[in-house]
């Protein structure tokens, strides 16, 4: 568990002052996958350094399962600290060194047996499908290959808690999506706490469970996953939401109703954790006299939970179409009503924000 009480931390630059943490509360509990998502220069950096003492708060504590850091002896210090380790956005490994001694360095530096050293360092290459490449040098790796050693080294002394700083950010999308997973991993077969910072969502999406959303030194939003995404509420998370779950109305659906003529309603269909719309789609068809016609869709998943929404046009006589609105809000799926007024409002916010009109 790691506790921030009150942590503040502020740079002197010259004759001024730079506060980086602005009395930060937040807790992240054991076994969790916590995410810190904010643009760059909110203080992520910093919050994450305070929890190894990479940086030291000037007000405030950080404790680590249940200690604070700055009091302990350096014997004490050092102990501690083999139970926290951290990956990097640009690896931080030695290029002159081979995979074997770079993953092997931290024990060395403890002054551990040889023999202990080959077989720890056998382990987690093994961990992180680098078994054949010991011997290589750094330079010889790809990006996702250096991670690895990176997650290798992090893990060889079998730590309690990962910290993960901006672990992804230097990574194609694709090696992104297996580092990713192999966090997911290390949380999951070691029982590790996962500290990670980033700026993009996706990462957030795919394998945190909690996240805290930083701006200026502060965290202005914190929850589950399932619970920011589905009903974010400061407009900085409502934008890095967007990123990665579009939930806007194309403008083409907002044209077709103005030639409505009422025989068809069209809505907005909110899935937060319940079954897929496909099969209430279909069921609505076969029970009323209706048509139900999908126009647009966009579903997720988070946290192996269905999470998005899907545009439906229902078409029939106007008292069925109100029997099986009924049937699908009986289903606890948000039904909202799409209406061409809506659009204008729509489309007008939009150009003003200069996004990217679709539909
Ligand atoms: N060593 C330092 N000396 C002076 N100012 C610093 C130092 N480290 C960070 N800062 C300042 O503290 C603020 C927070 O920086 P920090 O690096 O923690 O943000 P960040 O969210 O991690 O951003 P980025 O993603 O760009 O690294 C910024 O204004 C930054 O300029």
């Amino acid at each position: 568990m790691i506790e921030f009480i009150e942590t503040t931390k502020e740079f002197q630059v010259g004759q001024s002052t730079v506060k980086a943490l602005n009395h930060i509360n937040l807790t992240v509990q054991k076994g969790d996958i916590f995410g810190v998502i904010g643009f760059s220069g909110a203080g992520k950096s910093t919050l994450i350094r305070t929890v190894n003492l990479l940086e030291e708060p000037t007000a405030g504590q950080v404790l680590v399962n249940g200690i604070n850091l700055t009091s302990l002896s350096k014997k004490q210090l050092r102990e501690e600290k083999k139970k926290i380790g951290m990956i990097f956005q640009h690896f931080n490994l030695l290029n002159s060194k081979t995979v074997f001694e770079n993953v092997a360095m931290p024990l060395e530096l403890a002054g551990t047996q040889k023999t202990i050293i080959e077989s720890q360092v056998s382990e987690v290459l093994a961990f992180v499908g680098l078994e054949d490449k010991a011997n290589r040098y750094i330079d010889e790796l790809s990006g996702g290959q250096k991670q690895r050693v990176g997650i290798a080294r992090a893990l060889v002394t079998k730590p309690k808690i990962l910290l993960c700083d901006e672990a992804t950010s230097a990574l194609d999308p694709q090696t992104t999506k297996s580092i990713l997973e192999l966090l997911k991993r290390v949380n999951i077969e070691f029982s590790i706490t996962i500290l990670m910072i980033t700026h993009e969502m996706e990462v957030i999406r795919d394998i945190c469970n909690r996240v805290a959303v930083m701006e200026n030194g502060q965290i202005i939003e914190e929850g589950n996953v399932l619970d920011i995404f589905s009903a974010p509420k400061e407009d900085t998370t409502k934008n890095f939401v967007q990123s990665v779950v579009r939930d806007d109305i194309p403008l083409s659906i907002y044209e077709q109703l103005k030639e409505n003529n009422g025989s068809k309603r069209v809505y907005n269909m909110k899935f937060i954790g319940v079954d897929v719309g496909q099969p209430v789609v279909s069921q609505v068809a076969k029970r009323f006299n209706v048509d139900v016609n999908v126009l647009f869709g966009n579903i997720t998943e988070l946290q192996g939970i269905p999470f998005g929404h899907l545009i439906v046009e229902l078409v029939g006589p106007k008292a069925e179409i109100q029997k099986a609105f009924l049937y699908i809000q009986h289903k606890n799926i948000q039904m909202e009503e799409v209406s061409a007024h809506e659009g204008e409002r729509a489309n007008h916010y939009r150009r003003s924000v200069g996004y990217a009109v679709h539909g």
